[in-house]
């Protein structure tokens, strides 16, 4: 039996300039992402992680090649479609948490739902209560950002992310901004979504530390993939 998909690209490649400024920074990318599971991307500085991030997430047009998100071929999709389908399948967590500093972490938190002009239906509301017990933030949720570690930040924004229940999560750096023992809380809490609620979740990171609490690590090298490797439980 073959696992649901999650995302998948089919000879990606996306070239930036053109003549002497001419970049290839994908040279033919395939990848299958199951649901369910956590992926590290990583690779030297340059090697293509954001464009493959953002080419998957549809924040970025790929040259050539195919892009499937949730079963829908994201180049079938216009601008308008694009925005909408992101909004309602795709999260986003990055290293600088982008959290509405007069907003309590409960605001922004609701704050994409809201933004969509969604109903805070039952069902929503269950979902936030297990997201913020997973990710313990029951005590923070009257505080605003300014008011919370940086760990407690990256918490709220990683809430935010999952709220919608998106097919996909994709987190780029997300504990670039972090001391140690932050990381290791928010990388954790990570996985712990996958793990509790059956989030599919996929991070760049530099930190051969971090990838370590992914399921599978997928390395880039000048555009192309050189390697996938399980992590050891
Ligand atoms: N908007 C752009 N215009 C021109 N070149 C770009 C653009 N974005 C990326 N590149 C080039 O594409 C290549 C891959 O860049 P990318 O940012 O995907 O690498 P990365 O692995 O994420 O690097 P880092 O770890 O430093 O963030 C690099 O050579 C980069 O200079």
């Amino acid at each position: 039996m073959t696992s649901l998909l999650a995302a998948s690209a089919r000879g990606l490649t996306k070239s930036f300039g053109r003549g002497d400024t001419l970049v290839h920074a994908l040279r033919g990318v395939d990848l299958d992402l199951p649901a369910g599971r956590f992926t590290a991307i990583m690779g030297p500085s340059g090697s293509g992680k954001s464009t493959l991030m953002h080419c998957l997430a549809g924040l970025d047009q790929p040259t050539g090649g195919t892009v499937t998100v949730a079963g829908q071929p994201l180049e079938n999709l216009g601008d308008d479609a694009l925005t909408r389908f992101r909004r309602d399948h795709v999260g986003f967590v990055f290293q600088a948490f982008n959290l509405l500093p007069m907003l309590s972490a409960e605001q922004n938190i609701w704050l994409p739902t809201e933004l969509a002009g969604r109903d805070r239906s039952s069902e929503a509301q269950q979902r936030f209560a297990a997201i913020v017990e997973t990710l313990d933030l029951t005590e923070r949720l009257g505080h605003r950002p300014s008011e919370l570690s940086g760990g407690q930040q990256q918490r709220v924004a990683i809430a935010r992310a999952l709220l919608a229940g998106p097919a996909i999560v994709f987190a780029d750096e997300p504990t670039g901004n972090l001391d140690s023992t932050s990381s290791a809380e928010v990388l954790s809490l990570l996985r712990q979504s996958v793990r509790e609620l059956g989030q599919t979740v996929v991070m760049v990171t530099h930190e051969i530390e971090a990838a370590q609490y992914a399921d599978e690590v997928v390395v880039l090298a000048d555009g192309r993939i050189t390697e996938r490797r399980e992590v050891a439980a």
